[in-house]
């Protein structure tokens, strides 16, 4: 076998298609692909220039990934995805997926093609990997058992919108909402019973939201709520409202019908407001404060309770304050 005939065995072998691209985006080679699970068969682009195969916007976007390339001089690494409607030429007998994803990895190449510059363009098909990645990054900021942010997404998201320059930079209120009693709950009816409580408690908050306004639950049976663009007297109005909502929105559990309270504590959150946990430890503070009232009670942040919180520190025989 012929040293050229080798090497073109080689490279039609190779599993992910491989492109030469003249500096105009015409396709001068196409090796490959065979594995790529695509059914795309490319071989017939040979001649062809990206505007006729790819919508003009993604044309558009390859033709500057070989640009870079070649204007640099430096290997580009690119993600990009095929939508179905993007799909063309799908042999009959392969089932067009929702979408492909591909990694390309773009370097300039020492040929010239018809007084062309030219790059060779690899492209791995990466879909089941960003699928994965995807699943794990929801995995990491939602809550399994209620489907709402975690505490970590939460607090992430939250001091995004505190940011001086976000576009909803204006009047945000911020809820804390815990069950009450919720332990009894679990000891009279089981955990599962309580983790159905949960979870129904998020999904009456979740209908109540609007706007720009999210929920995270931060704790075993406690929630915290951003209320975009709300003053502390509207957010202790919406407080008021969700808790009747609540109470008035009996949840089946397990074989029981349970009338769930809340308590909420309300603070505003002020534009010298840097640490989110000053806010949510307001929010905390007056939360308890409902629950020293006899709890299914809303309650606003202020000096004098952090005051009576502080009282309530010092009652207690094992807690002393370090300084
Ligand atoms: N089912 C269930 N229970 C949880 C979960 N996370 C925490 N808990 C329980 O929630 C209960 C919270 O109890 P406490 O903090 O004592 O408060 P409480 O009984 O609600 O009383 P108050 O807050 O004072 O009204 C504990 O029994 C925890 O075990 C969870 O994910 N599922």
């Amino acid at each position: 076998m012929e040293l050229s005939e080798r090497y073109f065995t080689v490279l039609d072998s190779l599993p992910d298609h491989v492109f030469v691209f003249s500096e105009s985006g015409i396709y001068v080679d196409v090796y490959g692909g065979a594995e790529n699970a695509t059914g795309f068969d490319c071989k017939p682009f040979i001649g062809q220039s990206l505007f006729d195969v790819a919508p003009p916007e993604m044309a558009h976007d390859f033709l500057s990934y070989i640009t870079a390339a070649l204007e640099t001089n430096q290997t580009q690494t690119v993600t990009y995805k095929f939508d179905k409607q993007d799909m063309i030429d799908l042999p009959a007998d392969v089932p067009v997926p929702q979408e492909i994803w591909f990694e390309g990895i773009i370097k300039p190449l020492p040929l010239v093609e018809n007084g062309e510059r030219t790059v060779v363009w690899m492209a791995k098909n990466i879909t089941e990997r960003h699928y994965l990645e995807q699943r794990l990054k929801e995995l990491s900021e939602i809550d399994e058992l209620t489907g709402v942010f975690n505490r970590r997404s939460f607090t992430s998201t939250l001091s995004h919108t505190l940011l001086p320059d976000h576009p909803h930079q204006q009047n945000h209120s911020l809820l804390m909402v815990d069950i009450d009693r919720f332990k009894l709950i679990n000891d009279s009816i089981g955990h599962v019973a309580g983790d159905a409580i949960i979870k129904h408690i998020a999904f009456v908050i979740q209908q109540q939201l609007s706007g720009t306004s999210y929920i995270g639950r931060i704790g075993g049976e406690e929630f915290a709520i951003l209320l975009s663009g709300m003053t502390l007297s509207e957010a202790t109005k919406f407080a008021e409202q969700l808790r009747v909502k609540v109470k008035d929105t009996p949840c089946i559990a397990g074989d029981y019908i349970v009338k769930p309270t809340i308590s909420i504590g309300v603070t505003s959150i002020n534009k010298d407001d840097t640490d989110i946990k000053d806010i949510l430890h307001r929010a905390d503070t007056a939360m308890y404060y409902s629950k020293s009232k006899g709890r299914d009670n809303v309650s606003q942040y202020s000096e004098d309770i952090e005051r009576d919180n502080a009282r309530s520190i010092d009652s207690i025989n094992f807690i002393s304050k370090l300084i």
